[in-house]
This record gives structure tokens, sequence and C-alpha cells, in this order.
């Protein structure tokens, strides 16, 4: 579309009203599978969730929200809350960060580029720091992107090679972070053949260091600077593999949850501080978990802790995780473009709205779904209301988390009719299945389908409408399975419990008093998915969607039987 006859204006729809109240509500990692004992969704009380079910298949249905529907490499690729919320909120189906780094690595253009022509000043008389989620989860980041880059590394003159780890056990079977140590350190010790000075310097579980998230805790951000630029640990190994093998030896801890260590010489020095002169790239792609740990490497003026040293440094990230901020100034891939997104055109075309989750969840409906962008379009258009989540806890322990809080401020906004959007993540079946507690995480399901019944209730007392989904699925399916579908066996007989996501579809549900007779579900796009809500919910706030959105799913029938 060329710029000139670009508007915002969206057209009107033909059959549905403006200025409905239309609650969203995004059940985060709320997938649908086969019922089962594994599935906590199906095991919990669920009857706010399982009425709506009833509607199908006019107003109930399934949405693809995983691999290639959500932008990602492949179909075997789970959905996760970053593309969910950015192709629920975009309406379009973009490249995401994995598959741009898989093409820039492939043809060798990360290279070129602007970001790692920065970091490639340092390698003559610097180390190179690479840190960053080990795992091949595919979420945040992936194993086979980092052995390629240190390949690239190699091949471009980086003499010193320092990798700081962060163990997963989240987007893959907790225990695996062994292995993909031992990988790792296989590799390094084939550069060390080719003359590179290459190990891994320090390590900790994802959760409890660096990677935090939406400014929840950051405490653990700090325990990853002192490992990683002041080569500071409260444990410290001389092997990093023996270092996760004897920390994972400790009872209740897991990959997520390693405590941080370091890697020191005989001496007791540790290997791999990060010092003036140095390059560091944090190899992770997804932006939320990384938004953190970049500020504290960029920001000249950082007040969140104190990092005793500030060392004057050539950083860059995988790719630009905020564009808003421009954070970090340098990266290696570009981000995919997000423009245009539902939010900015509904905001330019006077629909008021309200945006709220719990912290751990706050960016998912405003930054992720806003195309990864921070802040509001319009500030007298728009609230968003972050209820702080609690910190230093596993969720598990406290399964309700805030579902209800959130709900509550929803009902309030929605009964306040001061919005025309009201806007939702109810975190817990995600959360909680994260901790891989199948007890927990059903409690989790119930309350969050009590959340739901709060809104819903609010949206029959002001006539709205409601639209019901999830950005991917988790707590309906709590073991790796087999091939077969069948659980698989840990060598003790022990289901192996899946503490990740699935690729699983999730439900759409849509209605509410206000919901114009005759608005169904069309037959013709059985494969909808995510990306497909945008069109719909701009047409259930009475528009047309933009002619380069995916297509709407619902239409409008004069409500006679279809035959
Ligand atoms: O970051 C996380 O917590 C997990 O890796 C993915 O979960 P999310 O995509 O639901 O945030
Ligand atoms: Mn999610
Ligand atoms: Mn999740």
């Amino acid at each position: 579309m060329g710029s000139s006859e670009f508007s915002w204006k969206l057209a009107d729809h033909p059959k549905l009203p403006k200025d409905k109240i239309v609650a969203l509500v995004v059940l985060d990692g709320w997938g649908e599978a086969t019922p089962n004992q594994y599935n906590c969704i199906h095991v919990a009380d669920t009857p706010t969730m399982d009425s709506l079910k009833k509607g199908a298949p006019e107003k109930w249905r399934l949405v693809r929200a995983h691999g290639k529907a959500v932008g990602l490499p492949t179909e075997d690729d789970m959905g996760n809350s970053e593309v969910g919320h950015n192709a629920l909120g975009a309406g379009r189906i973009y490249a995401q960060g994995a598959k741009l780094v898989d093409l820039a690595l492939a043809s060798g253009k990360i290279y070129e580029g602007e970001g790692f022509k920065y970091i490639n000043e340092s390698f003559e008389t610097g180390t190179l720091h690479l840190i960053g989620l080990l795992s091949d989860g595919g979420v945040h980041s992936r194993l086979d992107q980092l052995q390629l880059l240190l390949k690239g590394a190699f091949e471009h003159g980086a003499k010193r090679i320092r990798v700081h780890v962060l163990t997963d056990g989240r987007d893959v079977l907790d225990g695996s972070s062994v292995g993909f140590v031992e990988t790792l350190e296989n590799d390094l010790s084939r550069l060390r053949e080719k003359g590179v000075d290459a190990q891994i310097a320090s390590g900790g579980g994802r959760m409890y260091v660096t990677m935090d998230r939406y400014e929840n805790d950051w405490s653990v951000v700090k325990r990853g600077w002192d490992a990683q630029v002041l080569g500071e640990a409260p444990h410290k190994f001389s092997s990093a593999v023996e270092a996760v093998k004897k920390l994972r030896e400790v009872p209740n801890t897991s990959d997520q949850y390693l405590p941080p260590f370091v890697i020191v010489d005989k001496n007791g020095k540790a290997v791999g501080p990060i010092v003036d002169g140095d390059a560091v790239v944090t190899i992770n792609y997804r932006a939320d978990r990384m938004v953190m740990i970049a500020k504290a490497l960029e920001y000249e003026n950082f007040d969140k802790f104190d990092r005793v040293r500030f060392p004057k440094i050539r950083y860059a990230g995988m790719l630009q995780y905020d564009g808003e901020l421009k954070l970090p100034s340098h990266y290696l891939v570009s981000p995919p473009e997000i423009e245009r997104t539902s939010g900015e055109y509904l905001v330019h075309n006077g629909v008021r709205t309200f945006a709220c989750s719990e912290t751990v969840k706050f960016g998912h409906v405003t930054f992720f779904w806003n195309g990864n962008r921070s802040g509001y379009f319009n500030p007298e258009m728009e609230e968003y209301v972050e209820i702080p989540s609690d910190s230093g806890i596993t969720f598990n322990v406290q399964p309700k988390m805030k579902a209800l809080e959130i709900a509550e401020k929803a009902r309030d906004a929605i009964l306040s009719r001061k919005f025309h959007q009201v806007r939702v993540n109810l975190p817990n079946g995600d959360m909680v299945g994260h901790t891989g507690d199948i007890e927990a995480t059903v409690v989790a399901c119930k309350v969050a389908d009590e959340a739901v019944k709060t809104i819903l209730d609010a949206v029959e007392q002001v006539g709205g409408v409601y639209v019901v989904t999830a950005d991917h699925g988790n707590a309906e399916d709590m073991v790796k399975r087999g091939k077969k579908g069948e659980p698989i066996l840990d060598k003790n007989g022990n289901v192996q419990i899946l503490t990740s996501h699935t690729l699983e579809p999730v439900p759409l549900a849509i209605g509410g008093p206000g919901l114009t007779p005759g608005v169904r579900f069309r037959k013709d796009l059985p494969d909808g998915g995510l990306a497909n809500v945008a069109a719909t919910v701009m047409n259930l706030h009475g528009f047309e969607a933009p002619s380069d959105y995916e297509p709407t799913l619902i239409e409008v029938t004069d409500g006679s039987p279809d035959f």
C-alpha cells in the first residue's frame, strides 16, 4: 500500500454495530486436548469454559496456535506467548525471531549486518561473551543457533569466547540441562583445538538468574550480573557439566531454578568476567526476558541494582528487543516489523481500550499485543493496569495467582462503561503448568475458569460481547508423549512431566447479549489460527478489518437454518 493513500480509518462493518463493550479474555496456556488424567483443564472443575464449548460449532471453535500459523519455522514448534499475542493483536502472520535468525545464519547475512560489525571490533583484543538460554526449546533461543554463531564468530576472528549459560527445564524437560551443557562443552573443546580460548564462564537457572520479565524481580537480573559481569557467585566449579550435575543434586532444585555459579581456574579465579573492551551478545531472540538484562548492559544511568562495575563493552542483542525504546541499540538480526496492529487501528477509530494482567503477563496483553511496542498509542483512549505479581515464589505454591483480582479489575472496567474493549490475560494455566505440578495446575485451571465467569457476568450486565481464547496450550497436557500419544516413562517407571507448552489448538468462543443475532463462525476457515482473531474482534467493534489482515472468522447470517 502506498503511504500516500494510507489511512487509519476503518470501514464500517455493513451489519455489525459500533460501541458494544467487548471483553477479550486470553487464557494463557489453555489448549484443547484429549480428556485424560494429565489434562488439568479436563480434571479441573471448569463450568464456565465447559458451557462456552456447548456453543460449538457456531460460537465455539478451535484455532491453531503453534508452528507456521504463528510465524514459527516448523509445525513441530510449539506456540508461545510472544508469537501468540503478536498474532492475536496484529492480525497477520509474521516470520518470528526464531525464523529470522535461522535465515540470517543460513545466508551468512548476520555477519554482514551493522550489529555483528560493531561487536567484531572487539574480537582482536577483547573477549566475546555470549549470554542466553541453553536449550532447543525454540521459545527464547535455540542451541543450534548458538552453535552456528560460535562457528561464525571463530571464522570472523574471535580469539577468546566465554559463554554464560542459562539452564532451561521450562520449554524442555527438566534434567535436560546436563546434555545441553555437555553438547556445548564439546563444541567449545573443538574450538579450543582450533586455537580459540573458548569456555563456559558462568551459569544458572533461567527463572532464578537473568531471565526475569516485566521488572517483576530485579534480584534475578542482579544474580546474573554478579556471575556474568563481576565473576562472582555463591557456587564455584572448575567445569560447567560438574556444576549442573552437582547443583541438581540439591533437593527441590530443577533446571529452571539452578543457583548461579561461576567457572574458576585452578587458582580459584573466575575465568570469564566481562571487562572493558569486551563484546557481549545476548543470544535469545525473544524479547520479554531479555529487556531487563539489556537495560543493565546498555544504560549508562541505571538504578535498579548496584552494578558495582559498568564495563565499557560493545553490546548487541540477537534481536532488538524493544522497538519503541530502541533497546538494545545494536543487534545482529532485525526483528519482525510488526506494524498497524489492531490496537493501534482501534484507537484511531475511537475504540477506548482497557488492558490488564498481573506483572508476569502484563506485557503480553500490552507489549506483545501491540507488536513488541511498549507504552500507549494514545493515553487518552487507553488504560493499562498491572497488578503486581508475587515474586520470589514458584506459582505452584500460589496457583490462584492474581486471577480473581484481574477479573475484578476487568469487571469494574466493563461496568464503568468507559471502555469499548476490555482485554485481559489470565496467567494461571500457563504459569502453574510450567512448574510441572499437576495438582496445583488443576487448581490453577479452576481459578482461571472462575475469573472468566466474573468477566462474563459483567458482560451480561452491560449487554456486551465476549471473546474468550488462549495464546497456546500448556495445562491441557502435562506429560511427555511418544509417537502414538502414550506417556513416556523415565528409568524409574514414572511418567515424564511436561513443563512446556504444547502443539495443541486453543478454543475461541464468542457470545454475550450484545452479539448481533445471526453472528456465527464461518465454516470455510477450518484451519483458522490466532491471527484470524484480530479481524474477528474488529468486526465485533463494528469495523471491517484492513484488507491485508487474516480473514475474520465470523459471518452474519439472517438466522435461518443452514441446510
Ligand atoms: O518464558 C516463559 O515463561 C516460557 O519460556 C514460555 O512461556 P510463555 O510463552 O507463556 O511466556
Ligand atoms: Mn503464554
Ligand atoms: Mn508459558
